[in-house]
């Protein structure tokens, strides 16, 4: 499966801005190669505009999910939509979206850890519902938004349901890039899992977000790295078959014993 990131620079609370640079990317980038997936950051039509999101999320997500159904259908591709700022009955959700090459929504979340350190409790809701295993070209896959990566109880039971690749979308600010490099490796370990990421780069509003999108593969290897500042297409391809070969060798999930393990904690 080849993958392409978009470690983007977004054009701050300029929707169609973003449409367009992500349209061109795919023309100028990706079209010759042909990847089977490519993945864009968390809240990519916007960034954290949060002040103004209610004047820029999108009416129940019909013009971001129809663009990229139209993007999907157009270079028969499968996408890792990131996620952006959602308006449904008056509440803003930050959701992300999955879209096959047939142009067909495949999955849809909303965020349900919100993040305090930029505020966003303040200005959106949580997503109510964890996030679910769905497929692409007949792969089992995991997606969850940035500060979610912390959260190491709503990730093993997507590779407890047979996931083998986990997207993560996120806008990670650089003062805390040795969290989200060093959690990615460790879930990747400990859920044999592999891990792709995609983040954004650029300063807004004092906050500057700190890019390394990465693919880490079931054995904890980074395969490829973004830098930290540069807006970047990262492309790399994955065996998924190599979970099995680790699931195998070091066999984790049979060795759990999950009637000694608290529930709902
Ligand atoms: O957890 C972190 O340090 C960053 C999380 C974040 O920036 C986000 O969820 O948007």
């Amino acid at each position: 499966m080849k993958i392409s990131i978009y470690q983007m620079e977004i054009v701050p609370g300029n929707p169609l801005e973003n449409f367009k640079k992500v349209e061109e990317w795919l023309e100028k980038e990706i079209k010759s190669s042909a990847p089977d997936v490519i993945v864009l950051p968390e809240m990519w039509t916007t960034s954290y505009t949060l002040e103004d999101i209610h004047i820029h999320a999108d009416d129940n997500g019909k013009a971001t999910v129809a663009f990229l159904q139209s993007l999907a259908k157009t270079f028969n591709i499968n996408i890792i939509g990131g996620s952006f700022a959602n308006k449904v009955d008056g509440k803003v959700y930050n959701t992300a979206v999955v879209i096959n090459r047939q142009g067909e929504v495949v999955y849809q979340y909303d965020k349900v850890h919100l993040v305090p350190m930029l505020n966003e409790p303040e200005y959106l809701t949580g997503g109510q519902k964890a996030p679910e295993v769905f497929e692409l070209d007949g792969i089992k896959m995991g997606l969850i938004i940035c500060y979610d990566l912390r959260f190491s109880e709503i990730i093993r039971p997507l590779a407890l349901e047979g996931a083998e690749v986990l997207f993560i979308v996120a806008e990670w600010p650089i003062a805390r890039l040795k969290h989200w490099k060093n959690i990615q490796i460790t879930r990747a370990i400990e859920n044999q899992m592999f891990v792709v990421s995609c983040n954004n780069v650029g300063t807004y509003k004092e906050v500057t977000y700190g890019g390394s999108s990465m693919v880490v593969n079931p054995w904890g290897d980074t395969l490829i790295e973004g830098s930290t500042t540069e807006e970047e297409t990262l492309t790399t391809s994955i065996k998924v078959e190599e979970t099995v070969v680790i699931r195998e060798n070091v066999p984790v999930f049979t060795s759990r014993v999950p009637h000694l393990y608290k529930q709902g904690l």
